[in-house]
């Protein structure tokens, strides 16, 4: 992809990119009960943004890395967060009927299913990484690295416990730190980890990782208040789940803390304030991410 093209077509190359190395990320060799086979295929294929798998590849090549080699990384990273989605969606959680334009998976599969898909293509994800290793040559220590942030920034000190915490505040929050708390880990967690893990394939400096975590923890509390925006005045069309999901289930979000007006100037300056962060590590190539940024704080789905 050429350093001209616009945001836009560098998002759709990079998710068709995504997409073509997803296909292939469950060995059809491998013997797997069909319906759980596929489960799992259906909530990976179904489309959504790509954005964590993007950022992954952004970040490598910031540093001046192989977009190749982040290859099974970015699927990774994909395959947890729609592990999240489908357990996000059962009715134990969100109970809801639609994800990504389609039937959540629960809804086609039933609940047991969808669960043990979900489990799957977490488990699969490590898998994934290690293939980083064994087939692009990554230093293991390097993939190591990659690892161990994946299971601290998913579990339970990460998005599981941002989950969890998202749950117990249903029954009623009343600081402002409580719901970044579960912003951070709930959604910013997955969004530090794809730019670190960008970083560790690129062989990045300590300084450089601090602003790839600084950027990727603004970015992702932004990213979070516009999906609550979006609950409230968003396209049901064009987002692919229903809205008005938060009302219903009486969460507490920003828009309801501070006011609409209020959450548009904090994802405003969120967005600057982890672009800075970027600017003054000065990357070897920042420019993607940097739109990315922009890009995501205008977006309608
Ligand atoms: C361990 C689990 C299940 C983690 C789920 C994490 C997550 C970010 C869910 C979606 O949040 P949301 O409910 O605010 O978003 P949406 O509007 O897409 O449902
Ligand atoms: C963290 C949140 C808000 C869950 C939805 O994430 P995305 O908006 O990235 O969902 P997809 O595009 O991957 O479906």
């Amino acid at each position: 992809m050429n350093k001209t093209s616009s945001i836009s077509e560098y998002i759709s190359a990079s998710a068709e990119t995504v997409e073509a190395a997803l296909v292939s990320s469950l060995p059809a060799a491998w013997h797997i009960p069909l319906p759980l086979r596929e489960s799992m295929n259906y909530s990976l294929m179904a489309g959504g943004k790509r954005l964590r798998p993007i950022f992954v590849l952004a970040a490598a090549e910031a540093l001046g890395g192989s977009t190749e080699a982040a290859l099974p990384v970015a699927c990774a990273i994909e395959m947890v967060h729609t592990y999240s989605l489908i357990h996000d969606d059962l009715p134990a959680m969100d109970n809801d009927d639609y994800r990504r334009g389609k039937l959540t998976n629960h809804k086609v599969y039933g609940e047991a299913m969808a669960i043990l898909a979900g489990d799957a293509l977490l488990t699969h994800a490590f898998y994934s990484i290690t293939q980083a290793h064994k087939v692009h040559g990554v230093p293991a220590e390097r993939v190591l690295a990659i690892t161990e942030e994946l299971s601290a920034y998913a579990g339970a000190r990460g998005m599981v416990g941002g989950q969890a915490a998202d749950m117990l505040g249903e029954q009623g929050l009343t600081k402002l730190e409580e719901l970044e708390y579960i912003h951070t880990h709930k959604t910013s967690d997955l969004i530090v980890f794809s730019l670190r893990a960008g970083g560790h394939l690129a062989g990045a400096t300590d300084m450089q990782f601090a602003a790839l975590s600084e950027f990727g923890h603004a970015i992702g509390l932004a990213f979070q208040i516009q999906d609550d925006i979006l609950d409230i005045i968003g396209d049901e069309q064009k987002l692919g789940k229903p809205v008005k999901s938060d009302e219903k289930q009486m969460k507490v979000t920003y828009p309801y803390f501070i006011g609409m007006e209020a959450s548009e100037q904090k994802i405003k300056e969120l967005t600057e304030q982890g672009k800075n962060a970027l600017i003054q590590a000065k990357l070897h190539n920042p420019e993607r991410l940097l739109q990315l940024a922009d890009y995501l704080m205008r977006r309608d789905h």
